[in-house]
């Protein structure tokens, strides 16, 4: 049974002059998939900014394995959570490999050294199919292999949390698959994966539970088949669509 919470917000508020966050609570346990999906604008990147402390709430607490974020030092956060951004432009011209042996800086005992596990380095290049790319310069890659560069970049991290602000945004739909096939096999491992989907059947078919965001609250949470109808999400996107179960494997499809 995955019953250990391991992250808890609770009664979050956040605000931006216009926009607010407003008494966010739930909680995620341990060796879940857990999905946000709402419109452009609805909190997402907001929320996870406030969990990574990128930005101190107004009120409400996060807690990570019961401890408070505000307490956590950043080494210590990145100990526990790898987190890939929606944008990263990155200031050098870092390569593939130098970009995913940052995520092993938090690993150090020592402040700022980049220790190289070449093994599961090369492991986590094949895994996102960039083995051949290690060298390569990060900016002359495409979108899409930029993007599984910082998604092996969190793996290599290896943290017990991911976090991951439009986890596949830029993947194909091949790489997609493949990239959430992986994450969905560390989860059955014990790893929890926090990430935000615009692809609501992807986000359907892979996550445990989906919260669904709409003008900075959570307007439903749930296991796929609860939160992933058709009142729902016409009222959270305002269009008209319905939503149908896959015939073999039993989770919501989107028709549009
Ligand atoms: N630094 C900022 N200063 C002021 N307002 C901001 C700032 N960052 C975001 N906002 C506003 O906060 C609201 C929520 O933005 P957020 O990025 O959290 O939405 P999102 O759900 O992640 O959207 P998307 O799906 O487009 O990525 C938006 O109205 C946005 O304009």
């Amino acid at each position: 049974m995955k019953t250990e919470t391991i992250v808890k917000i609770e009664h979050l508020s956040f605000s931006y002059p216009s926009f607010s966050l407003k008494d966010v609570s739930f909680e995620v346990r341990k060796g879940s998939f857990f999905g946000i999906i709402g419109p452009n604008g609805s909190g997402k990147t907001t929320l996870l900014s406030l969990i990574m402390k990128f930005q101190k709430p107004k009120s409400g607490k996060i807690t990570v394995y019961g401890n408070d974020v505000l307490r956590l030092s950043h080494k210590k956060l990145a100990q526990l959570i790898a987190y890939i951004a929606q944008d990263f432009n990155p200031a050098y011209d870092f390569t593939v490999e130098e970009l995913v042996e940052m995520g092993g800086i938090p690993r150090s005992p020592h402040f700022f050294e980049t220790p190289v596990y070449e093994e599961e380095l090369e492991n986590t290049l094949k895994t996102v199919d960039l083995l051949e790319y290690r060298k390569r310069i990060f900016s002359t890659l495409s979108g899409g292999q930029q993007r599984r560069v910082l998604i092996a970049r969190a793996i290599y991290q290896n943290t017990p949390i991911i976090i991951a602000d439009e986890l596949v945004n830029h993947l194909d739909l091949g790489q997609a698959i493949k990239v959430l096939d992986y994450l969905k096999q560390l989860t059955e491992r014990g790893k929890t994966i926090i990430g935000t989907f615009h692809d609501i059947t992807l986000a359907a078919k892979y996550c445990d539970e989906i919260a669904v965001m709409k003008d900075g609250k959570i307007i439903a949470i749930g296991k796929p088949l609860d939160v992933v109808n058709r009142e729902i999400l016409s009222n959270v996107y305002g269009v008209s669509l319905n939503v149908i179960r896959h015939p073999d494997k039993g989770y919501p499809v989107i028709l549009i």
